[in-house]
């Protein structure tokens, strides 16, 4: 049975007491075997979340991290604070991060590397806009986005990335990708990485689609021959429906 990663990204959402009553529904109930559950929470919460994840199925992240170790950036966390207290995931360049934040894909690339360097898995979000998207720019954005990630990375460090592809028009919005949609893009990114490595390589990649996700289309999903798990953002946030997802990736 192939692997499947189901994350659920809270974005800024959650008080600690939240957070903490979600662990205690969700930890019980997560089916580990072939699927991985993996929560990406606030960082004020990572240090409860990955204490309750202890000896569970479910992993934690952390949803932006910066690249370097320690240093004069106030306001920033470091890849080894997160791995001193234990977490094992961690999101890199979401789109709302490129867009609010101003990260780039220089920056993408400094922190998937970093977050090897120090033996956190990243799970890095590529996508187009609706304008790239209707101008056929799709490929060119999101393959270009994939290289720029993975640049300068070993093949072995290349087959642990976690790719979340995430068309920003269908991010929070409802509008998912139809799943031959977000299947064809998923393919091709794996032909992109392919490309750079090898296909043994590309096809041990997880590749997540991210967008609307929900109980009510997961299955559809993950039907598809090149999505390998979901990034969830707003069906995340209940501990029923997100293990409804995790439940999925194990039909
Ligand atoms: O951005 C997302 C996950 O990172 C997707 O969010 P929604 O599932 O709310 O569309």
């Amino acid at each position: 049975m192939r692997k499947v990663i189901i994350a659920g990204n809270w974005k800024m959402n959650k008080t600690l007491a939240e957070a903490s009553d979600f662990m205690d529904a969700v930890i019980p109930k997560a089916p580990g075997g072939n699927t991985e559950a993996i929560v990406c929470a606030p960082f004020v919460h990572l240090p409860a979340l990955v204490e309750k994840a202890k000896g569970s199925n479910v992993k934690v992240a952390a949803q932006n991290m910066h690249f370097e170790e320690s240093g004069a950036y106030t306001g920033e966390v470091s890849p080894t604070m997160l791995t001193d207290i234990g977490v094992t995931h961690v999101v890199i360049g979401h789109s709302e991060r490129r867009e609010y934040y101003a990260e780039t894909d220089e920056s993408v690339n400094q922190k998937t590397k970093a977050a090897f360097a120090h033996g956190l898995t990243p799970i890095v979000c590529v996508g187009e806009t609706l304008e790239q998207r209707e101008a056929n720019e799709t490929m060119d954005v999101v393959g270009g986005q994939v290289k720029k990630a993975l640049a300068g990375l070993s093949d072995e460090q290349v087959t642990q990335t976690i790719i979340a592809y995430e068309p920003i028009w269908a991010i929070g919005t409802g509008k998912t990708a139809s799943s031959e949609d977000a299947n064809e893009v998923c393919a091709k990114t794996r032909k992109v990485i392919a490309e750079i490595t090898s296909g043994d390589i590309a096809d041990q990649v997880v590749i997540q689609y991210g967008g609307s996700v929900k109980p009510a289309n997961i299955d559809e999903l993950l039907s598809q021959s090149d999505i390998d798990g979901a990034l969830v953002g707003g069906a995340s946030l209940e501990p029923e429906s997100f293990v409804q997802l995790v439940e999925a990736g194990t039909k």
